[in-house]
């Protein structure tokens, strides 16, 4: 436990930014420690994410985008690093809609936390602590380590870093467009009977794995995303306009979200949020 004079720290307001993280396929791998449980699975980081700052408080508080929420992630973060503060987070994407915005906060926390409150803990541990507490808020099994990382990530192996294993897709500078139409519970998904979605999942990752490139992973996870039975009417809808189109695309888990290859929505008619694939990972900023 740190003493209180190396808690108080001397950078004022460290920023983070984290990248949204869209998992396009995936299957859960439960375990007691929530280090060594999560999912295997692929999906893209993107430079649509959060932007995280903590400042000393005496409880810890978080605020999204100016109003004061739960996320649990995040609070676990505090506790699990021992410290009170109160953790201002910007997202530039939806909440519960599949970018993985309470493992982007809980991250963003824990990079911020440990340079204001002068931790010392290295990037690995810290997202070991972001995974852990990812996972026991209920909220996501595989962004963290796939947002810590950037670019295209693999996961091989699930948790976290010691017990996880990533590769990637190495990509160009490439856009990515999407559209929401709602939110959906990762919670409920992930906390429910989730044996269908895992052999799913489990075919779909050995299918990309054959051969991955970026169109395959796009191919896989609508295949994914039909065998696992999470399709909604408007996902599939515009998954079928940009493939009529010519384009590539696919729904993010765990949202009612469409994210396209290059300008894939916007050619099949759709008015989408633009973006790229974040290459670099979380980082201070
Ligand atoms: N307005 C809000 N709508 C939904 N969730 C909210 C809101 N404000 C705070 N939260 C909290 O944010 C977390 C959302 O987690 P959830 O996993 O559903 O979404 P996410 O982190 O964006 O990930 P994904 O959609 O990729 O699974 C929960 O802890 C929830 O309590
Ligand atoms: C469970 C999940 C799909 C929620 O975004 C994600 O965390 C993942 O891929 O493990």
């Amino acid at each position: 436990m740190a003493s209180p004079e190396r808690r108080r720290g001397s950078n004022a307001e460290p920023q983070a930014f984290v990248p949204g993280h869209v998992t396009g396929l995936f299957s859960v791998h439960p375990a007691d420690d929530p280090r060594k449980a999560g999912s295997r699975g692929a999906g893209l980081a993107l430079s649509a994410g959060v932007t995280v700052t903590v400042a000393p408080a005496d409880e810890p508080t978080v605020e999204l985008d100016g109003e004061t929420v739960g996320m649990e992630a995040v609070t676990g973060m505090l506790d699990r690093l021992d410290v009170s503060a109160a953790v201002r987070v910007e997202s530039d994407l939806p909440v519960s809609a599949g970018f993985g915005v309470s493992g982007g906060a809980a991250l963003g926390t824990a990079l911020t936390a440990n340079e204001r409150f002068d931790l010392g803990h290295t990037e690995n541990e810290l997202v070991s602590v972001a995974h852990a507490a990812e996972v026991e808020a209920g909220t996501g099994l595989g962004d963290v380590v796939a947002q810590a990382r950037g670019g295209v990530a693999l996961r091989y192996e699930p948790g976290a870093p010691g017990y996880g294993e990533l590769d990637g897709i190495s990509t160009p500078p490439t856009r990515i467009e999407y559209v929401s139409f709602g939110g959906r519970s990762t919670g409920e998904i992930i906390g429910g009977d989730v044996e269908t979605l895992t052999q799913a999942g489990e075919r779909a990752l050995a299918e990309l794995c054959d051969a991955p490139t970026l169109p395959k992973l796009f191919a896989c996870s609508r295949a994914f995303a039909a065998d696992a039975d999470l399709l909604t009417p408007p996902v599939e809808q515009a998954i079928d306009a940009v493939r009529e189109a010519g384009g590539e695309a696919a729904m993010a888990m765990l949202g009612e979200t469409v994210i396209a290859l290059g300008d894939g929505l916007t050619r099949a008619g759709y008015e989408p949020a633009i973006c790229e694939i974040d290459r670099a990972g979380a980082r201070l900023v």
